[in-house]
């Protein structure tokens, strides 16, 4: 009894009383608990937060918050939905980043250089599952086991332990075919799975049965026994907490008390934790409409006192407060600091492996990985820049002579390129008109005897001269279907001046001659000119989808977060993703050439190695600007639109589908800054010139793209270290 009215005494007293409050709970034989309960110097504190707040853009989510987790107890953080738990949780292990006051987690800020937090001195089990469900549990074990640094044995003999104190099903079971209890619990072993000596968990016992419930709480009452080993915890079964050391009742961002359980309980003469929580959440109301405030934001806007001249910020009972305590300054020196910021091997290799098994587990997806690339380009040579087929054209044939040159220069035109449908001349413009036929082509009457005279006759007339010429009407519309048209109609009729004329073909000829290219061939298609330009951009498209999800997804799942506090870096988890999908975009290559050059017999007079190189670094920069997307966006939706966004803006002043000297100032300055312009001219350079890494043309599209490879993988890691 005489505890119980201290309790309820104390429920104005302030925090500098506890000590007071000891002394008169000793009756009731509660000081050994808030003893143990209370902070006896930093170093015994495995968490302690002081004067605590985070907010996420206006909304103040912890508002001065002080909590100590002392060495070797197990803390249970309660209080209701979005009062602040995980955000409180994500401070401490230093995923989140605080807005003010101070957090220590085993003698030092979390992400301190040097000091194993995060690390495998912390076991995480985030709100989110955080698991890979293309995993079985023995991969998701053997995977943070990599990453904590446990020899194989090790992770197999934990393994061997969880899975049988956590009632896992088979190893071999894949985690997207187990159920939400049995995923909760994969998760919580691999929090439990190096021995940490600080556990983090944040609502482990959700979905679990009553049963195991009991279990994990006796596991977690066992291990911190040793006086080694700390738990905070948070739970919606706010009764299991009594079986924790101390507990924080939250609400709004700050703590409402702290302490012992049965000391909270009895402090309100309450015979259930709950009912405690709820008598302070509604004296904690009555003080917040008293001040004229709502309760929910009363006590985040307003930090002063309670109506007893108590601050209520600070927890009732208060066993760590904020005010007096001396912060102590923390430095590390730069060899400490380098080591830190140096990426692990051992930690990329295991990010590496991770991502290699979930490709396998997805055959089917790997294997459209590796083809698209070649649809697409097969697609492009098969369907761009090709010869329209089957054109209709009307002919109009007045020359009626024997053996005359009209039927001669009809024969030389293309059939398979031109249809010709023999019609009088009103038939033929009514049927250009009616979009019938894409040109009329006519011969006058006296075509031929024109002709030889225009040939043998020194002074012809204009009527001679235009007698003597083939006609041709089109219809522009469709500019590519015009231009193939005049083509082979040139064509045409200079393979009948050579064939027909004979020896007086010379004075019929064009007076512009073409001779042997210097570069290309005469006969070049369009095909030509965009291929280079087009497996650039494939591989830079198909290397930002491949990437710019990854992070979105994960981040989205807590597997950034729980990597992050297992001790992985932003550095590692970029190289990480950079080189294990560099071997996707080297297969891809290497497919994509081998049908460009064996198939599709496209010319190429340079070195394979150069157009290889500047192709992956080309995959490189799509896979460094996916990296960017993922680490800034957070939702797939947003990420796919940003990666689509600049698709189409991008092909078009990249001068890929079409020459960079028909883009207009200063559009074209903007045009030669991105990654695949200059990149394409180097290609088509190497390709048809035969060029090497002495031309400058060669070299700069090289310098453009490592410069944006640089540029995009910087800025990833620093947006990426800035947001975990
Ligand atoms: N990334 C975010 N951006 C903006 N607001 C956020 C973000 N994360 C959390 N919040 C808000 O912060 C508040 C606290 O959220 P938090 O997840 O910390 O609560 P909680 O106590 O853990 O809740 P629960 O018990 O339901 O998990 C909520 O109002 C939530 O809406």
């Amino acid at each position: 009894m005489a505890a119980e009215a201290a309790g309820q005494d104390d429920a104005t007293a302030g925090p500098a009383d506890i000590t007071e409050m000891a002394e008169r709970l000793k009756e009731g034989n509660m000081k050994a608990d808030l003893e143990a309960s209370l902070p006896a110097g930093q170093e015994e504190n495995a968490i302690q937060c002081r004067d605590v707040c985070r907010s996420y853009g206006k909304l103040k989510v912890i508002s001065n918050l002080n909590l100590t987790v002392p060495q070797g107890h197990i803390y249970g953080l309660l209080g209701p939905s979005g009062c602040g738990k995980t955000t409180l949780l994500k401070c401490i292990v230093g995923t989140l980043k605080i807005s003010r006051g101070h957090i220590t987690v085993l003698g030092k800020p979390p992400a301190f250089p040097g000091h194993n937090v995060p690390g495998r001195m912390v076991g995480y089990m985030p709100q989110e599952l955080a698991l890979y469900n293309e995993f079985t549990i023995s991969d998701t074990l053997i995977f943070f086991g990599r990453i904590h640094g446990l020899t194989y044995k090790e992770t197999q003999t934990r393994m061997d332990f969880l899975v049988d104190f956590l009632d896992l099903p088979q190893k071999n079971s894949l985690v997207r075919n187990l159920s939400g209890g049995q995923r909760r619990r994969v998760s919580l072993g691999a929090a439990l799975l190096q021995n940490p000596e600080l556990l983090i968990l944040d609502e482990p016992t959700v979905g679990v049965d009553p049963v195991l419930r009991a279990k994990i709480w006796q596991h977690l009452v066992e291990i911190v026994k040793t006086g080694k080993v700390s738990v905070i915890i948070t739970t919606h079964y706010i009764e299991e907490a009594r079986q924790a050391n101390v507990v924080g009742l939250m609400r709004n961002g700050h703590l409402l008390a702290e302490g012992p359980p049965e000391v909270v309980m009895k402090q309100h003469s309450a015979t259930t934790l709950e009912r405690a929580f709820l008598q302070l959440c509604e004296s904690s109301d009555q003080i917040g409409s008293k001040r004229g405030s709502s309760p929910q934001t009363g006590p985040l806007e307003n930090s002063q006192s309670f109506e007893s001249g108590r601050d209520e910020t600070k927890p009732i009972l208060g066993v760590g407060s904020g005010g007096a305590e001396e912060i102590p300054k923390y430095s590390a020196d730069w060899k400490v600091r380098a080591r830190h910021v140096w990426p692990k091997w051992g930690n990329i290799a295991a990010l590496m492996i991770k991502t290699m098994v979930r490709m396998k587990r997805m055959p089917g997806s790997l294997c459209f990985q590796f083809l698209l690339p070649v649809i697409q380009v097969s697609l492009i040579c098969m369907c761009v820049g090709g010869d329209p087929k089957g054109i209709l054209v009307a002919v109009v044939n007045n020359d009626t002579s024997p053996s005359s040159y009209s039927q001669s220069v009809l024969s030389f035109l293309d059939n398979s390129s031109m249809y010709q449908v023999h019609l009088p001349h009103n038939d033929a413009f009514e049927g250009i008109r009616n979009g019938e036929y894409w040109g009329v082509i006519g011969f006058g009457k006296n075509f031929t005897s024109y002709l030889t005279k225009r040939m043998i006759q020194r002074q012809v007339s204009r009527e001679v001269v235009d007698g003597g010429s083939v006609h041709v009407w089109l219809d522009l519309t469709n500019r590519q279907i015009a231009v193939m048209l005049q083509k082979k109609l040139h064509e045409a009729f200079q393979a009948f001046v050579e064939n027909k004329l004979g020896s007086m073909s010379y004075l019929a000829a064009l007076p512009v001659k073409f001779e042997e290219p210097i570069y290309g061939e005469l006969n070049t298609d369009f095909t030509t000119f965009v291929t280079p330009g087009a497996v650039l951009s494939i591989t830079f498209y198909l290397a930002v989808g491949l990437t710019a999800l990854s992070f979105v997804l994960e981040r989205k799942e807590g597997l950034l977060d729980r990597c992050w506090v297992a001790g992985v870096s932003s550095l590692e988890m970029m190289l990480a993703h950079l080189l294990s999908q560099l071997f996707v975009i080297s297969v891809q290559i290497i497919l994509l050439l081998l049908f460009i050059l064996l198939v599709f017999k496209n010319p190429n007079e340079g070195s394979l190695v150069l157009i290889i190189i500047l192709i992956i670094l080309q995959g490189v920069t799509g896979i460094s600007f996916g990296l960017v997307i993922s680490s800034a966006i957070d939702d797939e939706q947003n990420a796919n639109q940003a990666a689509l966004g600049i698709f189409y803006p991008n092909l078009i002043i990249s001068g890929i589908i079409w020459p960079v000297e028909c883009i207009p100032y200063p559009l074209r300055y903007l045009s030669l800054a991105l990654p695949q312009t200059y990149a394409s001219e180097a290609l088509r350079c190497i390709m048809y010139r035969g060029w090497g890494l002495s031309q400058m043309m060669v070299w700069r599209g090289f310098a453009v793209t490592l410069g944006w490879n640089t540029f995009f993988l910087i800025l990833a890691t620093v947006i990426l270290k800035l947001r975990t």
